[in-house]
């Protein structure tokens, strides 16, 4: 599947009774990259659990491409091309990690599972190990080279780097830069490492409570140091 966009329209949703995304409207075009950034709590996940159609969603709309997906279920969404790698690592524990990747295949040929070893090199030589016996960085990467395997429209990424070396990090940053320069990707990401995040977006939106509280390019946050302060913390750019 080719990169799709992605169009958010008011949306607001939580957990029971508890609102925590409030009336978030916000474009993706395909092929793009865009930073999800703001201090802990603010309801980054929860935004990527809503795409997901992991939350109760009390309105707005959700399109992927030309389809609106808003009340899909979750299952459906991912095959209609969303992507989600969520913050908790989703591996399965008593598969090996080959067994792992096939998951994520869905249709494809099992061949394609080499496509993830040259991105992880570190997943090929552990193919032959369960899920459990990974260390938390090993998991982090077959969690997101499994839903790559998907070829996704858009793939939601939420901190996928927390974990990992710092060389894997940028490695791993330019994969996904390659994905989505290439075409084959739009890619959301929430990431605390706010210096890479912005290496890597074309579009930053930061929230607060629940709200886009700033929209705008990572040049333009870069230099305006107050909204960094106040949004993301003192000492934020590093
Ligand atoms: N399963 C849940 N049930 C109820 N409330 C939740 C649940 N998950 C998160 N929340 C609440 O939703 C709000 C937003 O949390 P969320 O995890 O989306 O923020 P975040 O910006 O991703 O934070 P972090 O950077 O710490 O991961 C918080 O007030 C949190 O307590």
């Amino acid at each position: 599947m080719p990169a799709a966009p992605l169009d958010i329209k008011d949306l607001s949703a939580g957990y029971g009774p508890t609102r925590v995304i409030e009336e978030v409207s916000f474009a993706v075009p395909a092929g793009s990259r865009l930073a999800v950034l703001g201090r802990n709590g603010m309801g980054k996940t929860s935004l990527f659990a809503t795409l997901a159609g992991q939350t109760r969603r009390y309105g707005g709309e959700i399109r992927l491409g030309d389809r609106d997906i808003t009340r899909e279920p979750s299952a459906a969404r991912a095959l209609l091309g969303l992507g989600y790698v969520p913050q908790t690592r989703d591996v399965f524990p008593t598969l090996t990690v080959e067994e792992n990747l096939f998951v994520g295949l869905k249709t494809r040929p099992k061949s394609a599972v080499e496509e993830a070893y040259d991105m992880f090199p570190r997943l090929k030589e552990r193919r032959g190990n369960l899920g459990s016996q990974l260390s938390g960085g090993e998991q982090q990467m077959l969690s997101t080279a499994r839903s790559i395997l998907g070829k996704p429209s858009v793939l939601l990424l939420d901190e996928p780097l927390e974990g990992l070396a710092p060389v894997i990090c940028e490695e791993l940053m330019a994969a996904f830069s390659r994905l989505a320069a290439s075409g084959d990707m739009t890619i959301l990401l929430v990431e605390q490492r706010i210096q890479m995040a912005l290496d890597f977006a074309d579009h930053v939106i930061i929230m607060e409570r629940g709200r886009i509280a700033w929209s705008g390019s990572p040049a333009t946050l870069a230099g305006e140091h107050e909204t960094v302060d106040r949004l993301l913390g003192v000492g934020g750019l590093h």
